[in-house]
């Protein structure tokens, strides 16, 4: 190769950093767990995009996930991308496109599916005309987590004007918007949080009606206090010792979506947490209990996503984010997040 060739095929070489599992989790994620390499990417072929990651999403299920990964592998993750090379009429040059991408700086998509072998997902979308709101909301309020508390929380639940709402993890992504939709749709809102200072937040900010604290050791007081007639809809992101305290408390024909369960991601799968036991409420009560994944509404997503747009513009559903600065902080700002570090939505700008 003639010098001029070589330096004109080094300077279009596009070398992407990711995340690979060094070490599988055991208990809480390690800065050590996870480390950055380097890789070369080959040139486009026809049909594929090459994207540059802007913003990328901490959830919890990476952690519930992560057993799954062999060691080496990269971590599965979704992204706000850049498009700065394309051969993909679909995905042109200059837009911005959500995609499964992982935890990697470039990818080469073909825009079918993610690039790793992580959950079920979306496959890559252009992100869609939100006007004067930031992109980063893709990750959140108008993305994956905003349909989340959408529809989890209005097909499962089932809300009506007047009823009580009780959420856990409720000043995070999806609980803080599940609250302010039960807002909108008239219900009484308690949320429940790992501090007085988020409960007040909860409050200020997002207009709930009271909160518990639930790292103190009165919780049957707090609850009979904020809920003394009991409460109608339970929509919970923690299970755990605090769900079943909660389910004491629900009223005949209450309605409970299991929507996450971080407070068990830390443990082994095999060996899941013993809490007090609570069937004999749900008899007594007649409650109505179901988990879902966000994928059962993949088909409706932009129905969910256009809904909560409206009600964003509207002033009706406010939205926070804590953002980590810097890809190399990845793995500071997981940690942070599954700690409870963050208040809405915990994303990393790069
Ligand atoms: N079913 C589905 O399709 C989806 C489910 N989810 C689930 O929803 C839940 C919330 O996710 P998301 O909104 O993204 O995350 P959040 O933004 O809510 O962040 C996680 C929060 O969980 C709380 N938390 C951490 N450990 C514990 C614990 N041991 N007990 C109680 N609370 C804890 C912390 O808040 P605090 O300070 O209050 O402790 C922390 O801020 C998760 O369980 C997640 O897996 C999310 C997306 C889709
Ligand atoms: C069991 C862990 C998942 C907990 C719930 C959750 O956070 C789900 C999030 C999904 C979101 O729609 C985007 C995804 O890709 C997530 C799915 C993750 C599935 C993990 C399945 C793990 C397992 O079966 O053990």
């Amino acid at each position: 190769m003639k010098n001029g060739n070589y330096l004109r095929k080094l300077s279009k070489m596009v070398v992407a950093r990711k995340y690979v599992l060094a070490k599988h989790f055991e208990g809480a994620p390690k800065e050590s767990d996870l480390k950055i390499v380097e890789e070369e990417l080959p040139p486009l072929k026809d049909g594929e995009f090459l994207a540059e990651a802007v913003y990328l999403s901490v959830d919890p299920y990476m952690r519930a996930y992560a057993y799954k990964l062999p060691l080496g592998e990269t971590m599965v993750g979704t992204q706000i991308a850049k498009i700065t090379e394309s051969k993909n009429k679909n995905f042109p040059a200059g837009k911005y496109v959500v995609g499964k991408f992982d935890w990697r700086t470039h990818t080469i998509s073909t825009g079918d599916t993610g690039t790793n072998q992580g959950p079920a997902s979306h496959p890559p979308y252009i992100v869609p005309d939100f006007g004067e709101l930031p992109l980063s909301y893709a990750l959140g309020v108008l993305g994956m987590p905003g349909t989340t508390a959408y529809f989890g929380f209005l097909e499962i639940c089932q809300p009506k004007p007047g009823e009580t709402v009780i959420i856990t993890a409720a000043a995070g992504a999806v609980g803080s918007i599940v609250g302010q939709i039960a807002k909108i749709k008239g219900c009484r809102v308690i949320g429940v949080t790992g501090s007085n200072e988020k409960g007040q937040y909860l409050m200020d900010n997002f207009g709930f009606d009271g909160y518990v604290n639930y790292k103190c050791d009165d919780i049957e007081q707090q609850l009979e206090k904020v809920a003394p007639e009991g409460i109608d809809c339970y929509f919970d992101n923690v299970a755990g010792e605090i769900s079943s305290k909660i389910i004491k408390y629900m009223k005949m024909f209450g309605r409970i979506s299991v929507c996450g369960s971080i407070s068990s991601y830390n443990t082994n799968v095999n060996t899941p947490p013993k809490v007090s036991c609570v069937q004999l409420h749900m008899l007594r009560k007649q409650l109505r209990m179901q988990g879902f994944q966000n994928y059962l509404f993949y088909n409706r997503s932009f129905e969910g996503i256009n809904q909560n747009l409206q009600w964003v513009k509207e002033g009706k559903l406010k939205y926070t984010e804590t953002v980590t600065q810097g890809f190399e902080n990845m793995t500071k700002a997981f940690i942070e997040m599954l700690e409870g570090k963050n208040i809405g939505k915990a994303i990393v700008k790069v």
